[in-house]
């Protein structure tokens, strides 16, 4: 089927991010949040974001100018009704989701496929409850999208071939690699991915190590990009609790215990980033370890 208007919910750092490589690729954007300030800083970040390209010549301004103008906001859901693709990407919780869908369902025309670009929760289950089971699936961005190579597509028990080749053929279009992963809680990235964050968390939390030495660690001592703590931070703390929670939850297994300090970080509102405090502070000119 040909996809031409892609409808994204959520505009927070990941629906920002889609709405950024949708546009580039040459779809026409419909980007939905229930926050006019939350539209207005996605907007201003996809600018921010292709500006730097642009100043790095990765892009030509009137490329970033044609795709910028291809971003439509609104804060009515139902406008969404008219596109070919729905990728949701609001908060990690299922209710949100699900409410999400309920009001958004009636509008959606018969051959439009539905995605989440949920980091954990079921999609068999997301899917039972809607009218499109075998038009329903994955779509699991990574962050940041403009610069993070992989998509994981996820099947639910109901996807059918066309639908997941549909999606296939856009993940190309975006110059991305398509990993294609099976419905179980947290997928392959998350499944393998949050439980070492988790155990930073532990380390922190038993006195191991502090914050700069468990991140240094892992910087330097394993090559990785970030430090886990940082990496927590980056993704948002609620993000990383939710989604060892549905670990847990789903799979019953004490490994995947969610630390009681990041319970307590989330029960503090200190999100990460997002929130300007995390196990960093980053209301300063340098992030400061809060630990
Ligand atoms: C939770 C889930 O469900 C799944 C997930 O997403 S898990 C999280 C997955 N993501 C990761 O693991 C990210 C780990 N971190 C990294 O890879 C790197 O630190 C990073 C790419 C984010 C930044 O890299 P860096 O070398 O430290 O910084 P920097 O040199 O500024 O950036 C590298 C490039 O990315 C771009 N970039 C960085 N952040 C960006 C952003 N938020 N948006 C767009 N572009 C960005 C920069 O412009 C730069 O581009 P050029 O190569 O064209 O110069
Ligand atoms: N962060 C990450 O690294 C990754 C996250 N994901 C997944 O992507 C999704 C979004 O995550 P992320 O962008 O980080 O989260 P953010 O918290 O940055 O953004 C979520 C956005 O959704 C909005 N929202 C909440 N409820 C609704 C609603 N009913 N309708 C429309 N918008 C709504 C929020 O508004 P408000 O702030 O007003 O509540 C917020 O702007 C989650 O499912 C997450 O698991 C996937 C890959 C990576």
């Amino acid at each position: 089927m040909d996809i031409t208007r892609i409808g994204v919910v959520g505009a927070g750092q990941m629906g920002n991010g889609i709405a950024h490589v949708m546009a580039l690729a040459g779809y026409d954007v419909l980007l939905n949040d229930i926050s006019a300030e939350a539209l207005d800083r996605a907007m201003a970040a996809v600018r921010k974001n292709m500006e730097r390209q642009v100043s790095r010549g990765k892009i030509a301004q009137d490329t970033m100018e044609a795709a910028l103008a291809r971003i439509t906001t609104t804060q009515t859901l139902t406008d969404l009704g008219k596109t070919d693709l729905v990728i949701e990407a609001a908060t990690e919780r299922e209710a949100v989701k699900q409410a999400i869908f309920d009001e958004l369902l009636p509008h959606l025309e018969p051959h439009t496929i539905l995605t989440s670009n949920t980091s954990s929760i079921s999609i068999t289950r997301l899917a039972s409850r809607t009218d499109r089971p075998e038009k329903f699936m994955g779509f699991h961005f990574m962050n940041p999208v403009p610069v993070m190579q992989l998509v994981e597509l996820i099947r639910g028990i109901a996807t059918d071939k066309d639908t997941f080749n549909a999606c296939l053929a856009v993940v190309e279009k975006l110059g991305k690699t398509a990993a294609s992963a099976e419905d179980f809680p947290a997928f392959i990235v998350n499944r393998i991915l949050m439980p070492m964050i988790n155990e930073a968390v532990y380390t922190l939390y038993e006195g191991v190590g502090n914050v700069k030495s468990i991140d240094e660690s892992l910087k330097l001592g394993a090559n990785h990009p970030m430090g886990p703590l940082e990496l927590a931070d980056f993704i948002g703390l609620d993000t990383c609790l939710a989604i060892m929670n549905v670990l847990h939850d789903g799979l019953a297994d004490t490994k995947y215990r969610p630390c009681p300090l990041l319970t307590k970080y989330v029960e503090a509102g200190w999100l990460g980033r997002k929130t300007g405090r995390g196990f960093y502070d980053y209301r300063g000119e340098v992030p400061v370890p809060t630990r």
